[in-house]
């Protein structure tokens, strides 16, 4: 049996590979830029005027002029007016250009205005007060955005400032996510005694949804020849699935069987963990992968995020990002197995304190309704004291 960072490692090297498309700017929130984007021109692209005042040439103030004749107003979203004498001024609004033959702007708090006059009150002016460069932010042809980041609303904003109408994202892995199981109904069905409703496709698909990830459910019943025909059909069309359920020891547990028949190899099957130790991974020579959940819902829930959330990003060009928390107090877990230990989180003054709360056992998924992610408590070692910091798992935004 394998260790939780073997699996994770293998897991790692059969990364899906992303082609692109082009989305319409207001669709690219959260998705991931497939391009580099560059400044159009510069940044400001002219000497914006920054407060609501007049702008006036600095020689004249250094020279000793206080008063200055207002010559006319240069508003923003009007081309770039030019002052006609240096003993004079011009009112400005901020975001305007600045006039040519000024270099200065002086807010209107700090002076006095009697019409046709406005002279400064203040002592403390400073040459280039006010203005907003020219290219003092980015010169035109800089890269502002390169490849590989999620579009968060900053970078929205960026594209939107270069012209970009329409950009260049990479495609998630098309997703089936696919119960198995004869005991499982539909949501919306009542269940016999002997049935439960299906929730481990739901969650996955919310989880996924949540990172803008499109899964496309499916539920099979416990026949291999059902199986062997169906799953057939969903690996032509998909790039990755994701199973929940039937990788254990039953007699009908004939998901790594089948997946083998249709040419998905095994790359493991097995992790030293709990929960989640049935987990089945495989992939196709094609580089199609197959994650087979065990179906205890938190087991499935739990293998989603330590294993396929990483998987997700690694093949996108993001770097996954590994979280830490304090354990909050004192823990033991004896098996010899990496335990992912149910906790709730709590802000202590900076620090991510975590709150054990195991929970019933990897069927009582009703306790994640309590918890905000999986502490991963290694292997090596039993005891786990209050102050430790170890890897965090969240799934909660
Ligand atoms: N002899 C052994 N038995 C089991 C082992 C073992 O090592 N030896 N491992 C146990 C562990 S750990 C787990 S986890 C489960 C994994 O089982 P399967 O992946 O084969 O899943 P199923 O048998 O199909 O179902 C298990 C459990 O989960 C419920 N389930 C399944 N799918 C869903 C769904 N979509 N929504 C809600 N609940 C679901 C299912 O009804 C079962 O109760 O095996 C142990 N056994
Ligand atoms: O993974 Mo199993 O969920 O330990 O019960
Ligand atoms: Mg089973």
């Amino acid at each position: 049996m394998i260790s939780v960072q073997e699996a994770s490692a293998s897991i790692l090297s059969h990364l899906y590979k992303p082609d692109t498309r082009r989305v319409p700017l207001q669709e690219a929130v959260g998705s991931v830029l497939a391009e580099p984007v560059t400044a159009d021109r510069d940044f400001p692209p002219f000497h914006r005027v920054t407060m609501d005042g007049i702008a006036i040439a600095f020689d004249a103030w250094e020279k000793g002029k206080r008063t200055f004749l207002i010559e006319g107003t240069q508003a923003a979203g009007e081309p770039k007016k030019t002052l006609t004498s240096a003993e004079n001024a011009l009112e400005v609004m901020t975001g305007a250009m600045l006039p040519a033959g000024t270099d200065t702007v002086v807010r209107y708090e700090d002076l006095a205005i009697e019409s046709p006059n406005a002279t400064i009150t203040v002592d403390n002016i400073t040459r280039g007060q006010s203005v907003h460069r020219q290219g003092q932010d980015a010169a035109s042809g800089e890269v502002l955005l390169s490849p590989n980041m999620i579009l968060s609303p900053a970078e929205i904003a960026v594209l939107a400032s270069v012209g970009k109408t329409v950009v260049k994202i990479k495609n998630y892995p098309r997703t089936a996510v696919i119960a198995s199981g004869d005991e499982l109904v539909e949501v919306g069905q009542t269940p016999l005694p002997h049935q439960i409703r299906r929730s481990n496709t739901y969650a996955i698909e919310a989880a996924m949804k949540t990172l803008g990830w499109k899964g496309d459910q499916f539920h099979l019943p416990d026949d291999k020849d059902t199986l062997r025909r169906s799953l057939e059909k969903i690996l032509k069309q998909y790039d990755s699935v994701i199973l929940s359920g039937g990788v254990s020891q039953g007699k009908f547990d004939f998901i790594p069987g089948v997946l083998e028949s249709l040419g998905v190899k095994k790359v493991f099957h097995q992790v030293s963990q709990r929960p989640g130790k049935p987990l089945w991974f495989g992939a196709s020579p094609e580089g199609k992968t197959a994650f087979a959940l065990p179906g205890n819902p938190v087991s499935t829930f739990m293998c989603f995020y330590r294993y396929i959330l990483p998987w997700l990003w690694t093949s996108l060009g993001i770097e996954p990002r590994q979280e830490y928390a304090v354990l909050a107090e004192d823990f033991t877990f004896k098996p010899q197995l990496t335990y992912f230990l149910q906790v709730s989180v709590k802000n202590d003054g900076g620090m991510l304190m975590a709150y054990p709360d195991a929970g019933g056992g990897s069927g009582d998924f009703a306790n994640l309704k309590k918890i905000d992610g999986f502490l991963e408590l290694p292997m090596e070692r039993s005891e786990f004291k209050a102050g430790e910091s170890l890897p965090f798992i969240p799934f909660r935004a």
